[in-house]
C-alpha cells in the first residue's frame, strides 16, 4: 500500500496530534526490509524471547496489517528471522514492528515487506508458544490497541487511531 509520508500527516493532523489521536513512536527502530514505506491496520502480539506465537500470526492472510510484536525490548535473542519475513511477505502483511531483535538481516532486508527493530541478534527465541495476542501493548513510549492505523516511513512511526485520509 502506498503510505501517507508521516511528516506530512504531522503537519495536517495537528488536532489530532495534540488529542493524541495520532502519535509517534520514540525514535528508536532501525529500518529493514524492501519497504521503507508501509501502512496498514495494526495487529498486536506481547511476548518476551519467544517467538511462536509471531508464527502462528504470521502464518494467517496479513491483508495489508502490520504485526506490532512488543518484545519487551529484549536485547538477548530474535524474535523474527529471514523464515518468517518470508512468511510474512508471502502471506500479505504489509509490515512488522518489534521491540525486540530480528536476526538473518540480509535475508530480512530481501523481503518485499517493512520491518523495524532495535537491532539484530543472531540468536534464536525459545519455543514454548507464551504469550498474548490482541492486547494493547507500550512501545516507544505509545500505547499501542490492536486495530489502530500504523504509518512508518524514512522519518518515523506514527500510531493513529483511525485511518488517515490525505
Ligand atoms: O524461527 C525463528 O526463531 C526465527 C528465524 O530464525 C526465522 O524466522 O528464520
Amino acid at each position: 500500500m502506498a503510505s501517507i509520508a508521516t511528516a506530512e500527516a504531522c503537519d495536517s493532523n495537528t488536532v489530532l496530534l495534540a488529542s493524541g489521536d495520532l502519535r509517534a513512536l520514540q525514535p528508536i527502530f532501525k529500518i529493514y526490509g524492501q519497504s521503507r514505506s508501509f501502512a496498514g491496520p495494526i495487529v498486536t502480539l506481547k511476548v518476551f524471547e519467544d517467538n511462536v506465537l509471531v508464527r502462528e500470526i504470521l502464518e494467517t492472510r496479513g491483508e495489508g496489517r502490520v504485526l506490532v510484536i512488543d518484545g519487551g525490548g529484549s536485547m538477548r535473542c530474535a524474535l523474527v528471522g529471514g523464515n518468517l519475513g518470508q512468511l510474512a511477505q508471502n502471506m500479505g502483511w504489509a509490515g512488522i514492528v518489534v521491540n525486540g531483535c530480528i536476526r538473518d538481516v540480509d535475508e530480512i532486508n530481501g523481503c518485499d515487506i517493512g520491518v523495524r527493530a532495535l537491532a539484530s541478534h543472531p540468536t534464536k527465541s525459545n519455543k514454548k508458544g507464551i504469550g498474548e495476542k490482541h492486547v494493547p501493548v507500550n512501545i516507544a513510549g505509545t500505547l499501542i490497541h490492536d486495530g489502530e492505523w500504523l504509518y512508518a516511513d524514512s522519518d518515523g512511526i506514527l500510531i493513529s487511531k483511525s485511518e488517515l485520509s490525505i
